[in-house]
């Protein structure tokens, strides 16, 4: 030793005498990472040994590896390198003295911390970390430096250490941990494989327990984008991820200004199993795993994602106020969010038979997005597909309007329920006008938000209104004179509202362009977007059908029949037709409530067996 021969005896420079036992409790749940802070070490030994090797020419031509082994019978498990080395003045300056002065200040801020968790994570202890599953730590250690002598250092979880020269021949570090009892767990080989896979699987430096490698040198990432075929992601993707099914699409990002950052960030297919509450993302911090659960770096929009990111600028340690708060994990998060629009509007721009099933996947989240972010909303409010009803075709919305403008100019028509309101949606087909499904949950929300960014644009459910699309024009009509149809009408409207005696029903008669259909129940948009609200909200539940309409449709048969039935004072009749019509109009609006069903129910036998009797 420059340093001398003889062993040193001395105190660890710090102040506070109950480091270790805090070291102990602390991260207690996660204690495994001791592992990969000295694997981490030992690989920035290597980094720092490979760089000196180009500046200072040194011709060192080794293989570099760290090699891990475990001794069941001494109770040991050693990390060992060949990287730089220290030599005791290091030891003294950077174990004994650096290391300290951070894990001083953990003590410092831990003692008056109520939520202990809140700083998990904010200090680099590294190499102490052993120290939560070791009682005595040893460092042998030689330096690259020619003439510097190997020393050994030995701490047994005091403050107290020494160092001494000993006979280590090879360059490099070697720490070995004496294992507590409670600690034995790290004495199994595949218990360490574990470990090793899931923090250090693709750090750059060849790691060998018991002689074979564990991990991927070259992840994905660190490769350039235009060297990378699918099937290399699609593989990549299932080494992550082994038992799911093949990913929608993938981003590879390589980004090195204003900040790093690499990764390769995956769009699952979705299953009922897959929690879209939860993070997804594995963040690596120059290759060496740091958590897989850092909702901060992804806009909550795109938690579905999977993959990883590489942060090298991020702190390895990294905790969740630092997340929450850091400038550049916010820019992060843009960052992923303005690719991911330009991915998607990509794909919707090219081929849309293969955009369907991607779309089918993930419109809920770009939606949720759109409205959460408005660059996000900006890159694909023009490249959103919509399904169109009894079609087998989508539809972006520019194209709806484009075809619409003329008939319909701004206005878009859609259901939400294709099976209830298929009575509207025939209408509609018979006129040859298009109708957008929107019907999934988030969709009532979508419509508003739409309606919101572009003033112009108005959207209709079919059961809303009769557009003058789907009713005649008054000079079309050839039907008797204007005066006579007035009065018909009036007496229809008055014959229906006596016989039902609804609350809130209003009857109008018009004349539809189709007359396979003798009424509709309508009511407004605006009213029907109240009461769901108001719904939502838990209020006013009970009468959903306060103001409605029945629009009856002068050109039905049944409508006249009536009328005739009327003349011939078949009161009865009339009645059970008129109710009829009218519970065929609500039933796209409403359960029908037992008694209601069954009344429908038997007056359908009783009309059936009156055509009976006619036969
Ligand atoms: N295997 C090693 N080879 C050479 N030097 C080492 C090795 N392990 C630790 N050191 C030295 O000891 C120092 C302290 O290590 P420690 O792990 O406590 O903190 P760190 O690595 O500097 O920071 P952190 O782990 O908090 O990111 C290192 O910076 C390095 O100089």
């Amino acid at each position: 030793m420059s340093d001398n021969a003889k062993m040193e005896k001395g105190q660890i420079s710090i102040h506070t005498e109950n480091i270790f036992p805090i070291i102990k409790k602390w991260l207690y749940s996660e204690k495994e990472i001791f592992l990969r802070e000295l694997v981490s070490n030992a690989v920035d030994a290597i980094h720092k040994l490979q760089h000196i090797n180009l500046i200072e020419g040194l011709q060192l031509a080794d293989e570099y590896a760290i090699d891990i082994t475990v001794d069941k019978d001494a109770g040991t498990l050693t990390i060992k390198d060949n990287g730089i080395g220290m030599t005791g003045d290091e030891v003294r300056k950077y174990i004994n003295q650096v290391a300290f002065s951070s894990a001083e200040e953990f003590v410092e801020k831990f003692k008056d911390l109520e939520d202990k968790n809140q700083i998990i994570g904010h200090f680099g202890l590294g190499f102490y970390s052993s120290f939560m599953v070791a009682d005595r730590v040893e460092i042998f250690t030689r330096s690259y430096q020619k003439d510097a002598p190997a020393v050994h250092w030995v701490c047994q979880g005091s403050t107290d250490y020494s160092l001494e020269e000993c006979d280590k021949e090879a360059r490099g570090t070697e720490v070995v941990l004496h294992l507590t009892d409670d600690e034995k767990e790290f004495l199994e080989p595949a218990h360490i494989r574990e470990i090793l896979k899931r923090f250090c699987n693709f750090l750059p430096v060849p790691i060998r327990l018991a002689g074979d490698v564990v991990n991927d040198r070259n992840p994905l990432w660190t490769r350039s984008a235009s060297e990378v075929k699918d099937e290399d992601y699609l593989e990549f993707y299932k080494k992550l991820y082994p038992l799911a099914d093949d990913p929608l699409f993938w981003i590879h990002l390589n980004i090195d200004y204003p900040f790093n950052l690499k990764g390769v960030l995956y769009f699952p297919k979705l299953t009922t199993e897959f929690d879209v509450a939860k993070s997804h993302i594995k963040l690596f911090c120059n290759q060496v795993f740091v958590s897989d659960n850092c909702p901060e770096l992804i806009p909550e929009f795109l938690n579905p994602l999977q993959g990883c990111l590489d942060a090298p600028d991020l702190p390895l340690n990294v905790s969740r106020s630092y997340l929450q708060n850091e400038p550049q994990v916010r820019k992060i998060r843009e960052v992923i969010s303005s690719r991911v629009a330009s991915k998607i509007a990509d794909l919707a721009k090219g081929d849309r038979e293969s955009f369907i099933p991607v779309w089918d996947n993930i419109h809920t989240f770009v939606k949720y997005g759109m409205m959460r972010d408005d660059k996000f909303n900006d890159k694909l409010k023009d490249h959103l597909i919509f399904r169109m009803a009894g079609k087998d075709a989508y539809t972006t919305l520019p194209e709806y309007l484009e075809r619409a403008a003329e008939k319909h100019a701004d206005k878009v028509f859609y259901t939400n329920n294709e099976a209830a309101q298929s009575t509207y949606l025939k209408l509609f087909a018979n006129q040859g006008m298009d109708v957008l499904v929107l019907d999934s949950l988030i969709d009532s929300h979508f419509i508003q938000f739409l309606e919101m960014k572009d003033s112009k644009v108005t959207f209709q459910r079919v059961d809303s209104d009769l557009t003058e699309n789907l009713i005649e024009e008054d000079s079309k009509i050839q039907l008797a004179g204007k005066d006579e149809r007035k009065e018909r009408s009036e007496l229809l409207r008055k014959a229906f509202e006596d016989s039902l005696k609804v609350d809130g029903l209003s009857v109008r008669v018009e004349s539809f362009k189709d007359d396979s259909v003798p009424g509709m129940v309508i009511l407004s948009e605006q009213t029907r977007r109240l009461q769901e609200m108001t719904k939502m909200m838990g209020k006013g539940d009970e009468d959903m059908f306060g103001g409605h309409t029945l629009c009856l449709n002068a050109k039905s048969p049944v409508v006249d029949t009536i009328l005739d039935l009327k003349e011939q004072g078949n009161d009865d009749d009339a009645a059970m037709l008129m109710e009829q019509i009218y519970d065929l109009s609500m039933l796209p609006h409403c359960a029908f409530d037992k008694d209601r069903m069954a009344a429908f129910l038997e007056r359908s036998n009783r009309i059936l067996c009156k055509f009976g009797t006619l036969g």
